[in-house]
Parts: structure tokens; C-alpha cells; sequence
């Protein structure tokens, strides 16, 4: 989203994908661009460093020039692919006159010292050998010999000298703090000079003395011998003037600073908005900054989506999406892949089984008062938390992986894909202490919960923390008073209260459809042909129209909306759940028809859809254990699977209608067929005696 972590008023170039290229290559300067994703926190933590440095070495500018480019911007996603980026915050330096997106090289920096930046600017300036940057005073140190005949090739009043040892920057750093300033130069002389050190009774490193022109100098009267006072003393003198360089050019396009408008939100629900938009981004945006998969990324990304694939609640188009990722990749038998493979395989099919996910990220439970804060590291905590959640409702599998199944993946995702890669690291060290310790599924989402909570209390206060939304130990005491405990007058969880609560918070009836595209829901059939079998799903025109299903008209071709809401049916399916197991408590376990559902559905019409949680509940209130009831739905819906599996095998992508018709006629020919025998052979008989026997 546009917006970022910087603003026009700060004394940087704010990239955009239109003038990244224009900017940094063919330019006269170099550019060191910092590559930040605006929901990333370190990056959050790292801009007021980088603002820092910019105002610092603004002055530099004609040499070198700062960047930033927002790569959580979907627009500048492929740029920041381009440029090699694949992880939050990322340095590059361009040289002057750097051809390609991949000449830039990364500049590391260990903290946020704006003194090491600065330094390493200079060591990276220093490395241009033929295409020296134009405006970029000489760095290297002076000799005797270049001092002594400087005033006869340099039209300049003053040479200032800065003595030093070989590992001081300061006469670097004031030779550039000089660079827009005419009729003085400054020039670095090294310790083991010694003919200049003799000859001006230098004796402390650094020193500074002035040379003028008619051939006096002086050492440079400062209180200390730092790069501000001498640069400060140097600018005041009489005859120096600010040159013609104009400062950091701004790009044409105008950066857009529009926050989106706010979404109302419950805290005590989950969206299915936040969701889809984290699935969008995780695959489509992080995974696809890499241009091939290999090795533990390809193995990461395979386990993830398998993991996804089993559990997601989604929308039946979203699940039929990760299916058929998960397919794809399970059948990929080659070591690697290239993205663009990848980006055919994430394209949105909508054919005869709509395979689709949204391609928009909006975010609504992880909505931040400002466009940097929360966002996608939000929506990928809550995701692997209903991910945890969900691995509880199934059948443990047997290891590997057990039941580090879910954790499993998640810890291959962060490490392989999550852009902030300070925030990996984090989690990865949490992972290697005790990942391993967790024995159940049970035993893993609080694994989760807990860890959660620590990286809570670690940004409780910090930059990175949203105003509006401050870091709780979670669930804070008014969602779940159960949760807490006091002993010894020292707060405790109560675990199963925890675990209770979590399986209720993250559980599919605890997730609301507000926000979610409702054009993904819409079903279109194309023509009549479709009506007999071969239907196709389409995405409809946007617009904020309720979902249904809608039959194309053959003639007018145009969208005429009717027969079933489709965005309702996993309501449905939820309530259909809630309701067969309703039958099974009142028929005391047995396993119950359609026909034991019909009076309930009944009964239960005027129920708004996702009340049945509070059904699920009062049944196991009522003395059937979750865990019967959902292995007797699953046993159901594993029926209904196979059933539909040999369904699938017999049919061939045809329709039930369609079968049970060719059955019919099946039936019909054979009658007919059975019928005209008859007829002939009776006939054949009465003729027999006619004819004439030999
Ligand atoms: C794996 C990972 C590691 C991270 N490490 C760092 C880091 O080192 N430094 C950094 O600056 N940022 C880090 N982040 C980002 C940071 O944790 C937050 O995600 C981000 O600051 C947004 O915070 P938020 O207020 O939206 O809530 P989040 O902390 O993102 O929580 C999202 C939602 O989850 C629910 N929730 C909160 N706590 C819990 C819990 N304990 N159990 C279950 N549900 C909970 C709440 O509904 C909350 O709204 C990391 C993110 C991830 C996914």
C-alpha cells in the first residue's frame, strides 16, 4: 500500500516503481536505496536511523544520493524482484553509471550507527575505480608532492589538511561535508606522510591546518578535532560561498499518501479478509520475490501449502485453490522451479472447478491507525494460529511430523520466505529451544500462543507498537476473564482455559466474511451448455453486490442473478454440521440421516448464519464430547468424500443429473431393445409354419 514509512519532507528520493530505474542506474551519482516493506518492524525501527543519515549527508548529495523504494507496495513488487530483494530491510549501493539492477551490492549494517552507514558509504565510494561519480571530490590520500604544487593547478583560495591515521573517515567525511562549497578543497594526509608531518610539526591525529593560496597556513583553530568543527570552521571562511549544486532531486511522480478509509472490526472474531489477504501475500508477493526455488526453500514451500491445504476453513473456491496448488506442487519431481512457473501455478482458474484467491490485500482485524503498522505480520500470526487450531480437530498424524506438523511449516515458511528477516531470526531462536518439547497438538498451539506472547512483550512500548492497538499479553482479561488467574498475588494462565478459549477464537465459526471479495463467490454459467454439465465459475464485475449464483443468460449473455448464495454456502456448511450433530445428541450417538436434520433445519430458520458455535457448544454441554461429534462429521464428511471420489472417477467431470440421465436412457435403450426382440421373435414364430417346407 502507498504511504511507506517516509514522507516527501524528508531529505531523501522516495522511489517509486516508475523511477526506481530512471533514478539509480546511467546516474552521475551513486545511490544507496534502502529496499523496506512499510509492515516490516525492524524497518520501522531502522527509519528514523535512515532519516537520521539522509539530514547527515545531505550535503553529499551531488556524489551520492539516498533512496527508499516501499516493496510492500504492490506496485513496486516487481521491482523490488528485479532489484534481488528478498528480505526487509535491504541496503544497496549503486555505483555512478551502475547499467543493471543487479550490479547494486548490499550494505550490511550491524545496528543502527548512523557513523558505520556513513563510513561504509565512503568505502563503497571509494570502490569506483574508471567511472568515478563526476561531483565526487578525490577521496585517496595526498602526497608531498600534489600538496606542493596544488596551488598552481587548483584555482582555489584554501587547502585545508586533514591529518590522520589510516583508519579515520573524518577527512573523508569533511572532503565531502565541503563538496558544494567553492574556493576551498580539502585533501586527507596519512600519519606515515612523514615529510608533510615534519614539515607542518603535526603531533595528535587528527589535526587540521589551512593553507591559503599566498602561501601561509595555519593550524585550524577548533575546540576538537571532529568532523563538525572543522567542516563548521571551513564553511565560515571569508570567500567561501555554497556552490550551484542544487540539492536531492525529487522524482516526478507524486507520491501517494492517501490512507485507506478504516474498517470497524471486532477483536473478538477473526477475518476471513485478513486471511485470504495473508495467503495473497505470502504467496504471490514474499515466495514470488525469489526467482527459483531450491532446496529447503522449494521443500518449505511444499509443506507449507500441504499444510494449508489440509487445514485452511476457506471458502470452497479458496480451498479448491490450495488443493490444487498443494497438487502441483506435490508433483513437481524436478529440484527446482522457477517463479514464473510458480505464477502460472497461482494464477486464478475459474473453470469447471473455480480455483481462486483473491488477488487484493485488505486488512481489516489487522488494520493499523497508520499504513505501517500491523498489516501482514498480523494476519500471518493469525494464521498459524487457526492453522494450530485446526491441526487440534483433526486425527493426529503419525511422525513425521506429528504434532509439529503445523509449527513445522510455519518455521520452514518464516525461515525460507518472511521479508523481515530480523523477525525470522527471532523466531527461529525460539523454535531451536523448544519446538521440539511440544508432544500434541494441543501442546503446539499453546506452544504458539506462548511464543506469540514473548515477541509480545518484546515490542510492548517500542516504535514498531500501534498507539491505538498496544501490545497485550493476549487474550487480554475481557476476552477471556478464565484465562487469568492470580496466585500469591502473581498473575497465572490457567492453560485449559487458554487452550479452550483458543479453540473457540480461532475455530471456522469464529471467522466472519465481512470485506472478503464477494465477486470470488459469484458462479457464473455461460450458456445452456453449462446448464447440462460443463458449468465454468467466473469472477463478476466489481461492485459491492450481495453474492448469489447467477445464470448467464445464452441470449443476452448478460448476468441475471437467481438460484443459490454461494457466499452462504460455507455457512451452511457450518450450520449443517452443527445441526447433524444436533440429531446425533438427540438420537443419542446413532448416526443420523437427512431425514433426523430435516425437522432441526426447520426448526432453526430464523437463526443468523454462524450462531450454530453457540449450538456446537450447548451439545457438548448437553454430554457429547467435541471430539465424538467431530470425529462422527468427519467420518460423515469422509463418506460423503469417497462417495464422491468414485463419483468423480465414474462421472469424468460430468454432473450427478447428467449421470443419472444416461443411466435413464441406459435403462430406456435396453427396454426398447428388449422390447423389439420380443416383437420379431413372436412374429418370427407365427411366420414359421408359412413358409414352405422343402
Ligand atoms: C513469526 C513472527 C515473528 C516476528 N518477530 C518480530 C520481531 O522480532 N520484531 C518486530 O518488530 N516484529 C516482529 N514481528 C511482527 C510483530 O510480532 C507483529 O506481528 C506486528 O508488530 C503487528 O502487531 P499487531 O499489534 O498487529 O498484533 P500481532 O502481534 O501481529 O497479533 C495479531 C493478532 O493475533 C492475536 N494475538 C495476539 N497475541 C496472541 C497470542 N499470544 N496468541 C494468539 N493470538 C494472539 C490478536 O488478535 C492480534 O490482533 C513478527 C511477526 C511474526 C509473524
Amino acid at each position: 500500500q502507498p504511504g511507506g514509512l517516509y514522507s516527501p519532507g524528508d531529505p531523501l528520493v522516495l522511489l517509486q516503481v516508475d523511477t526506481l530505474e530512471r533514478s539509480v542506474l546511467n546516474s552521475s551519482s551513486a545511490w544507496l536505496v534502502e529496499f523496506y516493506a512499510s509492515w516490516c518492524g525492524h524497518c520501522v525501527h531502522f527509519a528514523p536511523t535512515w532519516r537520521a543519515l539522509a539530514a547527515d549527508i545531505q550535503e553529499w548529495s551531488p556524489a551520492v544520493k539516498l533512496g527508499v523504494l516501499d516493496c510492500a507496495d504492490i506496485a513496486n513488487q516487481k521491482a523490488c524482484g528485479d532489484f534481488g530483494i528478498t528480505g526487509f530491510p535491504t541496503l544497496k549501493f549503486f555505483k555512478a553509471f551502475s547499467k543493471s539492477p543487479e550490479t547494486g551490492t548490499k550494505v550490511f549494517h550491524p545496528g543502527d550507527s548512523i557513523q558505520n552507514l556513513r563510513q561504509n558509504i565512503i568505502t563503497n565510494l571509494e570502490m569506483h575505480k574508471e567511472t568515478w561519480p563526476p561531483a565526487c571530490p578525490p577521496l585517496e590520500p595526498a602526497s608531498e608532492e600534489e600538496i606542493r604544487g596544488f596551488f598552481q593547478t587548483n584555482n582555489v583560495t584554501y587547502l585545508a589538511l586533514i591529518f590522520e591515521t589510516n583508519d579515520s573517515f573524518v577527512g573523508r567525511e569533511v572532503t565531502l561535508d565541503m563538496l558544494q562549497y567553492e574556493n576551498v578543497a580539502v585533501r586527507r594526509v596519512l600519519s606515515s606522510e612523514e615529510e608533510l608531518v615534519k614539515k607542518y610539526g603535526v603531533t595528535a591525529f587528527p589535526s587540521g591546518f589551512l593553507l591559503i593560496n599566498n602561501g601561509t597556513f595555519s593550524r585550524i583553530p577548533v575546540q576538537m578535532e571532529a568532523r563538525s568543527f572543522y567542516t563548521h570552521f571551513l564553511r565560515r571562511l571569508p570567500g567561501v560561498t555554497r556552490g550551484p549544486y542544487t540539492l536531492t532531486s525529487l522524482p516526478d511522480t507524486p507520491i501517494n499518501t492517501t490512507s485507506t478509509p478504516r474498517r470497524p472490526a471486532d477483536r473478538s472474531k477473526v477475518y476471513m479478509a485478513d486471511l485470504e489477504s495473508a495467503l495473497h501475500y505470502a504467496l504471490r508477493v514474499e515466495v514470488a520475490r525469489f526467482s527459483v526455488l531450491t532446496g529447503e526453500q522449494l521443500r518449505a514451500l511444499k509443506y507449507f501449502v500441504a499444510v494449508l491445504a489440509k487445514y485452511f476453513p476457506g471458502r470452497p473456491f479458496v480451498q479448491n485453490f490450495l488443493r490444487s496448488v498443494d497438487r502441483w506442487l506435490r508433483n513437481v519431481r524436478e529440484s527446482r522451479i522457477s517463479s514464473s512457473a510458480l505464477e502460472l501455478v497461482l494464477t486464478n482458474r475459474k473453470e469447471v472447478t473455480p480455483a481462486v484467491l483473491s488477488n487484493n490485500v485488505t486488512w481489516v482485524g489487522c488494520q493499523g491507525s497508520k499504513l505501517h503498522f500491523r498489516g501482514y505480520p498480523c494476519s500471518l500470526w493469525t494464521l498459524f494460529h487457526l492453522l494450530t487450531v485446526q491441526a487440534t480437530r483433526h486425527p493426529v498424524s503419525p511422525p513425521p511430523p506429528g504434532p509439529l506438523e503445523v509449527l513445522g511449516a510455519m518455521r520452514g515458511y518464516i525461515r525460507s520466505f518472511f521479508g523481515c528477516r530480523e523477525c525470522a531470526q527471532h523466531f527461529e531462536g525460539m523454535a531451536v529451544k523448544s519446538m521440539d518439547k511440544v508432544r500434541s497438538v494441543d501442546q503446539a498451539a499453546l506452544w504458539l500462543w506462548s511464543r506469540h506472547n514473548r515477541v509480545n512483550a518484546r515490542l510492548a512500548g517500542t516504535e514498531t507498537e500501534d498507539p491505538e492497538f498496544p501490545k497485550l499479553q493476549w487474550p487480554p482479561p475481557d476476552l477471556c476473564p478464565a484465562c487469568h488467574g492470580v496466585v500469591n498475588r502473581r498473575h497465572v494462565w490457567d492453560e485449559a482455559a487458554v487452550l479452550r478459549f483458543l479453540k473457540a477464537h480461532f475455530s471456522p465459526a469464529n471467522i466472519i466474511l465481512d470485506y472478503t471479495e464477494p465477486e470470488t463467490a459469484r458462479v457464473v454459467r455461460r450458456s445452456r451448455e453449462a446448464k447440462e454439465g460443463a458449468g465454468e465459475w467466473a469472477m463478476g464485475s466489481s461492485g459491492p453486490r450481495k453474492p448469489s449464483i447467477v445464470w448467464m443468460n445464452p441470449k443476452t449473455q448478460e448476468l441475471e442473478e437467481d438460484i443459490v448464495d454461494l457466499d452462504s454456502f460455507s455457512d451452511l456448511h457450518y450450520k449443517s454440521k452443527a445441526l447433524k450433530a444436533a440429531a446425533m445428541v438427540a438420537n443419542k450417538g446413532r448416526r443420523v440421516s437427512k431425514r433426523d436434520t430435516i425437522p432441526l433445519l426447520l426448526a432453526d430458520d430464523s437463526h443468523q448464519a454462524f450462531d450454530y458455535a453457540g449450538a456446537w457448544e450447548s451439545l457438548r454441554r448437553r454430554g457429547m464430547g467435541s471430539k465424538q461429534l467431530i470425529g462422527a462429521l468427519e467420518e460423515d464428511e469422509g463418506d460423503a468424500m469417497r462417495r464422491n471420489h468414485w463419483f468423480r472417477m465414474l462421472g469424468v467431470g460430468f454432473s450427478r443429473l447428467d449421470v443419472s440421465l444416461c443411466i435413464v436412457l441406459y435403462f430406456l435403450s435396453s427396454m426398447c431393445l428388449l422390447g423389439m426382440y420380443t416383437f420379431f421373435r413372436m412374429r418370427h414364430r407365427k411366420g414359421h409354419p408359412g413358409f414352405p417346407t422343402a
